[in-house]
Parts: C-alpha cells; structure tokens; sequence
C-alpha cells in the first residue's frame, strides 16, 4: 500500500535584536537540522522549511506564506533560544494550522522561555497549539511529535473529502444516520446520496470478462464454497461487477469513502454487498493493488467516518464489525458482521495470496434470500486501537476501545463460530476494559479499528476538533 507522506512545515524563531540573532544563527539553524533529519528518518514525514529563520516580523509573514503556498499539513514552530513571541503569531496568520511548539533542549539560552509565551500569546488568540520539549535524537520524544502529526493530518485530509451514501438509513438504524450539514460544519466532508439502483444499472453492463477475471482470482485464492443456491459461479460474478460498479461511480462521483445500505434491497432482490464492502477496505482487489477506501455497510455514515479517520491516522485498511456476542466464559468478545471485514485482517499482509489463502466464501444465510458470498475469516492476532464517533444530544463524542486480538487454535475459533455465525468473519477481541463497562459505555452496534496502538493519535484528534472523548480501559 502506498503510503502518503505527511507534509510538515517548520518555522525555527529567533530573538527580535539583530546582533543577537546573527550570533546564534548558526547554533539556530543547527538545531532546526537536528529536528528535520529526526522527522524525516521516521519515513511518514515530508518536511519542508522556511527559507530564513525568522527574527523580525517581516520574516514571520514570509515564512508563513512559504509554508501556505507548500500546503503543509501541520506547522512545527521551532524554539532553541529567546524568541520574541509576536513572530510567532504573525507567521499562524498565514502557516497552515495545527500547531506544534516544539522546544529544544538548550539549558544555557531560554528556549524554554520562547515556547511559553508564544504558546500563551496563540492562546490569548484563541489558538491552541500543542507543545513538545524534548531531544529530537530521543525516540520517545519523536514518537510524541508522530503521533501529533498523524493526527493532525487527519484533521486536515477529511476536510474537502466526500462521503457517498448508497441508500438511506437501513433497518431503522438510527445510529448509522448523520447529519450532512454537521459534517460539512464540523470536519469539511460533502456527502453526497446516490441511489442503490445505480449500482445495479451499472452492474448489469458489466462485461463477462471483468465477472470472469474477479470471479476466477477469488476462485484461485480463497476457498470459495459453491451450494448451487444461495452462492453460484453466477451470484459471485454478480458481486464482482457491483464492485466494478462502486469503482466506477466512485471514481466518477469523486467519492473518498463509501457505505452501501444492502439490507434490505440488495439483500432481498440481487446480491449482498460483502464482496463489494470487504475489497473495497482491502489494499488489493482482482486487478492488482490499490490504496483502501473506507466502505462501511449499513450506510453507517458516523463508522465510515471513524473508519477514514483511522485510514487516516494509520494508513491501514480499516475494520467495521458488529459487537456481536460476549463469550462470558472466556472473556472474548465476538467482533462480526457479514459484510465488511477486509481480507487484509485474515492474515496482516499487504499480498493478497497471504491473506486469501485464510478465506473462505461462504453462501449467505436465510437473512439474505437473494445470495451471495459472505467473506468468512478470522482476524489475525495483535494488538488494536477500536473506536465509535457518535453523536450523544446532537454533540459529536468518541469512544476508544483498545484491546488485542486474540491467538486461538484454528479449531477453537471454528467452534466458537459455529456458535454464532459460521459464514461471516470473526474477530476475538480481548478488551482492556471489562464487559460491563464497555456496555454500558459504548455507544452502537458497530465498531471500527486497526492494528497498533492509536489512542495517543485518537485524543489528539479529538482535541483537535473539541469532541468529547474517553477511554475504556487504560492507554498502554
Ligand atoms: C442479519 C442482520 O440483518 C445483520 O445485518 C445485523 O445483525 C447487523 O449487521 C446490524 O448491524
């Protein structure tokens, strides 16, 4: 999958008296080296600097405007010794928020000085700049400031994006509802409703050889259970040319991320949507690799945004599952639902032979009389960041779920599934937090996730954008 690097500005101030300035320039500009080389050797970084060091307000403006015209995701404000804090506002005027103000350590010059009363003059400003001290050579110090970052991008890569909404709300599923205008307002995201029907127009022209090579590469690497019924060589060819539809109105329309409705039109009348859903989430699909768009199923429109937020952050296919059973004996909770689970969590990989050769395509249940494949799997074992953007009284509010996948014997996990769903993917997750908690906390049916620890990420985000969040169960 191909990762796209953030792009970060970096603004290093001086003190306002020239002669002082130029006798710590070279200092300055060397402190600033430290930090870009620090960013860039992560590898998720693309740093780009102002030209000059700033040390009277022309310059600010300057530098500024550089960082605006680069469109940079998030601007570093740099500080390694005195600085003359009204620099600093006069370049937030143009650079491109969020803000980081990052202090370097240099004991025998009052960087650490610099730093707060640039950050009390944003403030006094209503702007609220995150603030960072630290060596830049120290990983955990590094590691702050990339959590920051991914966060801080994400706030900026929703904005202009646009949500395409295949159906209304689905079987009465309020939480998977949101509001339009409160996504334009609030994050910048144009959602945009088509009706299902065009993906079954499209679907239907379709050619026999897109069917035929979707329908052969799943053949070849998943195990594909044929009941002559429910799921034939011609139902799966139907589920590959409505993916082949999605893309096409998808590229189309313009679209970032997606969620179908299925149930009940396409459920009851022509096929299920868990193809379509599961390699839409995958970095991969039957013509080669591709980046992941966020598909949620349900038209879950608050999961498909917690889903892009998590792309965002992670830049890794993202989960959507129902909370679907607690396994009160063991303390595993069961995360399933037909549609949506990319291929991608069978097995961790970014090849699709690794992950397919765990799959199986199973023929759908009684709830959908029109067939199709359900993507049947068990996730792999890690740790996980889950998560729910909803809204409580009109308020946006997030939950942060983390916990781990478990490692079960492969017989343990088909009993445990024969006792729930047998055709759908499973995940087993153990929670930080306990059952009763989660209950009562958590607010839908649905949750999302990925693998690795977001939370840090997660409550940056949040605070970003002023929505409540919390954390059931501890942040390791
Ligand atoms: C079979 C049902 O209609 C399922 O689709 C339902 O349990 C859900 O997935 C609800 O999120």
């Amino acid at each position: 999958m191909k990762m796209r690097k953030r792009r970060v500005g970096i603004i290093t101030f001086s003190d306002g008296r020239e002669f002082v300035h130029k006798e710590l320039l070279e200092m300055n500009k060397h402190f600033e080296d430290r930090l870009v080389k620090a960013l860039e050797e992560t590898g998720e970084i693309e740093v780009i600097r102002a030209s000059e060091i700033v040390w009277k307000p022309s310059l600010a403006k300057k530098a500024g405007i550089e960082l605006l015209k680069a469109q940079v995701e998030v601007t570093i404000f740099n500080y390694a010794i005195w600085c003359w804090p009204h620099l600093t506002v006069m370049a937030s005027l143009f650079a491109p928020g969020p803000y980081l103000l990052y202090g370097q350590i240099n004991p025998k010059y009052p960087g650490m000085v610099g730093l707060l009363a640039a950050a009390g003059a944003l403030e006094q400003i209503g702007v609220f700049p995150e603030r960072i001290w630290g060596e830049p050579e120290n990983p955990e110090v590094i590691g702050k400031v990339l959590k920051f970052i991914r966060a801080a991008s994400a706030v900026n890569r929703l904005k202009g994006e646009r949500y395409g909404t295949f159906g209304g709300r689905p079987m009465g599923m309020y939480t998977a509802a949101a509001n339009g205008d409160q996504w334009l307002k609030e994050f910048g995201i144009d959602v945009e409703q088509i009706d299902q029907y065009e993906l079954v127009i499209r679907a239907e022209k379709i050619s026999g050889e897109k069917r035929r090579k979707g329908r052969e590469w799943l053949e070849k690497l998943a195990n594909v259970i044929y009941d002559g019924k429910q799921l034939t060589p011609e139902i799966l060819e139907r589920q590959v040319a409505m993916y082949e539809a999605a893309m096409e109105i998808i590229r189309e329309y313009e679209l970032d991320f997606v969620g179908f409705k299925g149930q009940p039109e396409m459920t009851n009348n022509y096929a299920t949507m868990d193809v379509v859903e599961a390699f839409l989430n995958d970095p991969y699909d039957w013509n080669g690799s591709k980046e992941p768009i966020v598909a949620a199923t349900e038209t879950d429109m608050d999961g498909a945004l917690t889903m892009e937020i998590f792309k965002h952050i992670a830049q890794t296919p993202v989960l959507f599952a129902d909370v679907r059973h607690y396994f009160e004996d063991k303390d595993i909770l069961d995360l399933c639902n037909s549609g949506t689970h990319a291929t991608y969590f069978a097995g961790k990989s970014f090849d699709p032979e690794v992950n397919l050769k765990k799959v199986t395509l199973y023929p759908e249940s009684f709830y959908f009389p029109a067939g199709g494949a359900a993507v049947k799997h068990f996730a792999a074992p890690g740790r996980v960041t889950m998560a729910r953007l909803a809204r409580q009284n009109g308020k946006y509010v997030m939950t942060i779920v983390p916990g781990e996948f478990l490692e079960l014997p492969e017989n343990e996990m088909e009993k445990l599934a024969k006792d729930v769903q047998i055709e759908w993917p499973h995940a087993y997750m153990k929670l930080d937090t306990d059952m009763e908690t989660f209950l009562r906390n958590y607010p839908c049916n649905h949750i999302h996730g990925v693998y690795g620890d977001y939370t840090e990420e997660l409550v940056h985000f949040c605070r970003l954008k002023g929505i409540e969040y919390r954390i059931l169960g501890s942040q390791k």
